[in-house]
């Protein structure tokens, strides 16, 4: 249609015109009054005179009139320096000195001059043979883009000479295919670097934009071919190569947070492994430390454990609230508590973990989700919402204790009711994944429990304490670890105003409002259960306000069933 209009303007005439016509067919005068206001506003007119103006000069086909804009720009600026100043030969100096009108004008020049190619410095004259130079030389001329060349280098010991220590794995160097580990390295860009320290010559290298020429002689190193490895692990701490001392060259580094997948693709080096971030476009691997060198670290560097008796915890309640949690304030349960805890503890160090992608076929169950966080943090409360969200898809494990039955209480909906005798028996057995005592009365969750309710093809919603965790970690319960953690106090204090927990045994009421104390107690024991369970979590959500908490669970627990994740590679072989 704007083809076909005849000259500049013809599109508005023609809109001007439509709109006439369509007058007679419109039902209300909203109707007019709307495409009144869109073809005649000043917006799409605009829009048409920009097209208007792109059509013109596309049928005039512009060249450049000059090869270099800039040196144009350039004189003319010192001519206006040299002339009596008045504000118009000011405003148009200010504006040529504008980084964004030079970026311009060089865009112009870079176009006139079709110069789309980087250029290539002169190649250095070949080596003289009055260097009586034994080993062959090569000359490599890399063009490199903004991007690090992609290899460190090292003085060798015995010969004091600078050598290439290690290529990074899709760098600019290795995609080269000219630059090996063990080449000697003579030249860069024409200065003489043999006499120098690997620190004097980082910033020469660095400094080369664009081409960067090597003399190098070739190593007697055997060639490695390069196998792509497939290896993924899950960092499980942070990692900054900045702050590492010990890294060979800190650019060469890989940052990453716990939690980040990452690629391994070197394993050569005992010390530094070369890894990427996956997912990253970035194809150039970085340095690592290796998983013997950050066990030796870790070893060395451990400070005393900082982590406090568990949680703190309020009575059992009936009801929704399931969990069988025990008061901070009753030692005794805590101490039953934590041998079940230790007898399945043993998680290795914290360093690498190897993942598998994963994704739940449709016959296998559900994972298990782990729900842990300081008390009082609102572990219930979300677990609760998720419930109550889907009744027919989350379900809940139902606890056994020891205590009377009351009238209202039903078998399998509250608690399984059973003897002493039989929990004890079943202590023995190993057949509760946490229990304790409670005024008397023993109460527990039984692994067989948590079977029962994935075994029904729904997801088993459960509380534990962290050091629970590891009795859980296998491939029959793929668990995922939420851990519910405490916004800062001043929200804390803001946001759990009107909100009561259940008080302890040694209080006098059944609940309580927060006090200061229970926000410092959340706050650091959340501390501590980071610093020492960290690694377990697989997903941490701020309980700041509740909705977004809880809708950011949800949402998690539907991916994690519908979208391909990561798993250790141990739950994929049962
Ligand atoms: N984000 C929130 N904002 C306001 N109140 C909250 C929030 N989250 C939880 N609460 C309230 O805080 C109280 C404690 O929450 P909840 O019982 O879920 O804690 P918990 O982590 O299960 O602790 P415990 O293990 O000791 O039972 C409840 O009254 C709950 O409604």
């Amino acid at each position: 249609m704007i083809n076909q209009s005849s000259g500049p303007g013809g599109v508005c005439r023609l809109l001007a015109s439509l709109l006439y016509g369509l007058e007679s067919h419109m039902d209300t005068s909203e109707d007019s009054t709307f495409l009144q206001d869109m073809l005649m506003g000043n917006t799409l007119h605009l829009l048409i005179k920009v097209y208007d103006r792109l059509q013109k000069y596309k049928a005039q086909q512009p060249a450049p009139l000059l090869d270099s804009i800039r040196g144009l720009a350039q004189d003319l600026a010192e001519e206006l320096c040299a002339v009596v100043t008045s504000p118009e030969t000011t405003e148009l100096l200010y504006l040529l000195s504008k980084p964004h009108v030079q970026a311009f004008l060089s865009v112009h020049d870079m176009v006139a001059q079709k110069e789309f190619d980087p250029r290539l410095p002169p190649l250095p004259p070949l080596p003289d043979y009055d260097e009586k130079e034994e080993d062959s030389v090569k000359i490599v001329c890399l063009v490199k883009n903004q991007e690090p060349l992609g290899a460190t280098i090292k003085r060798d010991e015995s010969t004091r000479a600078i050598i290439v220590a290690r290529v990074m794995r899709g760098g600019a160097a290795d995609r080269s295919g000219l630059i090996h580990e063990g080449d000697k390295l003579k030249e860069v860009n024409g200065v003489p670097v043999e006499d120098k320290n690997p620190e004097e010559i980082i910033p020469i290298l660095a400094q080369s934009e664009g081409a960067v020429t090597f003399k190098v002689i070739p190593g007697t190193k055997e060639e490695q071919e390069t196998i792509d490895t497939k290896i993924f692990v899950r960092a499980l701490f942070d990692y900054d190569p900045q702050a590492d001392p010990a890294i060979p060259c800190k650019d060469a580094g890989l940052e990453f947070h716990r939690g980040d997948v990452l690629q391994i693709v070197s394993q050569e080096d005992d010390t530094w492994w070369q890894a990427r971030q996956y997912g990253d476009a970035n194809l150039r691997a970085g340095l690592i430390p290796s998983r013997q060198l950050q066990e030796r670290r870790v070893t060395l560097q451990r400070p005393e454990v900082l982590f406090h008796l568990p949680r703190v915890s309020k009575a059992f309640n009936a009801g929704l609230r399931r969990s069988f949690r025990l008061s901070r304030k009753d030692n005794m349960s805590q101490q039953v508590r934590q041998k079940m805890g230790e007898a399945h503890a043993g998680i290795h160090f914290p360093i690498y973990q190897e993942v598998l992608p994963h994704q739940r076929k449709p016959e296998e169950p559900y994972r298990l989700v782990l729900l842990t966080g300081p008390s009082g943090v609102g572990v219930t409360e979300l677990k609760r919402r998720i419930l109550l969200s889907d009744p027919e898809h989350f379900s809940v494990t139902v606890p056994y204790t020891t205590r009377e039955r009351k009238k209202q209480d039903r078998e399998g909906v509250e608690y399984h009711f059973v003897s002493k005798h039989t929990f004890e028996k079943d202590i023995l057995n190993h057949k509760f994944l946490e229990y304790g005592e409670h005024k008397g009365n023993y109460y527990g969750m039984s692994l067989d429990s948590v079977r029962r309710v994935m075994a029904e093809s729904k997801v088993c919603l459960l509380d534990v304490e962290p050091h629970t965790i590891a009795a859980l970690y296998s491939s029959e319960f793929k668990p995922y670890v939420v851990f519910v953690k405490p916004p800062s106090i001043e929200r804390l204090r803001l946001s759990r105003r009107k909100a009561k927990v259940l008080a302890s045994q040694n209080e006098q009421t059944a609940t309580k409002f927060f006090t200061e104390e229970d926000f410092q107690d959340m706050i650091t024991t959340a501390q501590a259960m980071e610093y020492k369970y960290g690694h377990l979590f697989e997903k941490v959500i701020i309980n700041d306000d509740l909705a977004i908490a809880f809708t950011e669970l949800r949402d998690e627990l539907k991916k994690i069933e519908t979208e391909t994740h990561w798993i250790p590679n141990t739950w994929a072989h049962v």
